[in-house]
């Protein structure tokens, strides 16, 4: 049997969204709080998330993620309750704790649904969990999985999921069209201080965005040109974030003559708020008005293969806590760290206390 000791839980810890029009303003209150985010952008995302009815698909998919991993541990013989927490909105994670702790679970394992290095991808998560534990007193020691950008179970189905969206376009794009790869922009400070040294979110991303290119080559004989791109930016615009917007990028296709293009969102694991509004509204209406074709991939969502990642890094991670030399799942470069490095990923407002790191 796989043993998952000496863990007796797994976490997961996501962003939280609102779930109906009266939550989306306290909703975007915690997210902001003590943030340098214009009013003008928060009425802006408040009216994304009022567009579809004031819900965000974030906790459906969280909920359906959560049913996954506990119908696959359970497949595999793998005994280990699973739960759920979010940063900013119900179930918050210091409830989370509080239901753990009256389980009895000790010692858990943490899965952020964020694949990659930076503040608000993985700093800030660590610190909100130490927020959490905190409030909570006999709450369960908590470790963080490491970061799963480049397991197979999360490039794998995004592999698919480019070939299908290129199958999308019309016959003549789907040979001579562009990928683009498409994440949250971020800081530009902020990505230099992602990782132990620095810059690691654009170089991870890129890595993805580099492998999917060369299986993408590997399926169809065709290397795709491709670009990394943005959306999302927020914050005043005296602050510079990371450029190309998805949008301009898409308007420069259409300058170059460029037949279409498929655009892959590899910074989200589901289709998030960003995703079916920056992405399937936002950038496909710049697409329709520029007339260029637009398919957009599908996300790892509940995909079986990145469903099976997680007990592949619950497992992995459980036997090296027991002292056990594992081979890691790894598709390109060195798996990641289980504990962050020092002064990883470091918070542009100081430091505050964060759990599973060094610091
Ligand atoms: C890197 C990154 C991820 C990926 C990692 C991860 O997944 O965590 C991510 C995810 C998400 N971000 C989300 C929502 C928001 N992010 C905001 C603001 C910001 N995000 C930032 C970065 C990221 N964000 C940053 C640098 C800001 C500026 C303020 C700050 O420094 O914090 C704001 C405020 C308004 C605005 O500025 O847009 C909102 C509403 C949702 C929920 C979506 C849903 O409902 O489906 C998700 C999954
Ligand atoms: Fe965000």
């Amino acid at each position: 049997m796989p043993d998952p000791t000496p863990y007796d839980a797994l976490l997961l810890v996501s962003f939280g969204g609102p779930e109906k029009p009266e939550d989306v303003v306290p909703f975007l209150r915690n997210v902001t709080a003590g943030k340098d985010i214009p009013d003008a952008r928060l009425e802006e995302v408040g009216e994304h998330y009022y567009g579809f009815g004031g819900r965000s698909p974030i906790n459906d998919q969280n909920r359906a993620l959560l049913e996954a991993i506990r119908g696959d541990l359970a497949a595999s013989g793998v005994d280990l309750p699973v739960f759920w927490g979010n940063r900013n909105w119900d179930p918050y994670l210091a409830d989370t704790l509080v239901e753990m702790r009256e389980a009895g679970v000790t010692r858990a394992l943490a899965l952020v649904t964020s694949a990659y290095s930076s503040y608000s991808g993985c700093r800030q998560y660590r610190e909100n969990l130490a927020g959490a534990v905190a409030e909570v007193p006999g709450a369960p020691q908590l470790d963080k999985l490491r970061h799963y950008y480049n397991h197979p179970g999360f490039i794998e189905p995004m592999v698919d999921a480019t070939l299908a969206a290129l199958a999308e376009l019309p016959e003549d794009a789907r040979r001579s069209g562009h990928l683009a790869f498409v994440t949250h922009s971020i800081p530009t400070s902020m990505d230099a201080a992602s990782g132990p040294e620095g810059h690691a979110y654009v170089a991870q991303h890129r890595l993805v965005a580099a492998e999917v290119v060369d299986r993408v080559r590997e399926e169809t004989g065709h290397r795709y040109p491709w670009e990394l791109v943005f959306c999302s930016r927020s914050g005043p615009p005296h602050v510079p974030w990371l450029e190309p917007d998805v949008n301009d990028h898409l308007r420069g296709l259409r300058d170059a003559e460029v037949a279409g293009a498929v655009v892959v969102p590899i910074g989200f694991v589901s289709d998030h708020m960003e995703v079916i509004y920056d992405l399937d509204t936002e950038a496909r209406a710049t697409a329709e008005e520029i007339g260029l074709p637009f398919a957009r991939a599908a996300t790892a969502g509940v995909d079986p293969r990145f469903v099976a990642m997680v007990r592949d890094l619950v497992l992995e991670r459980a036997a090296q806590e027991r002292g056990q030399v594992v081979e890691q799942a790894v598709v390109s470069g060195p798996p990641s760290w289980n504990v962050c490095p020092a002064g990883c990923c470091a918070n542009p407002r100081g430091p505050r206390p964060a759990l599973c790191g060094q610091d």
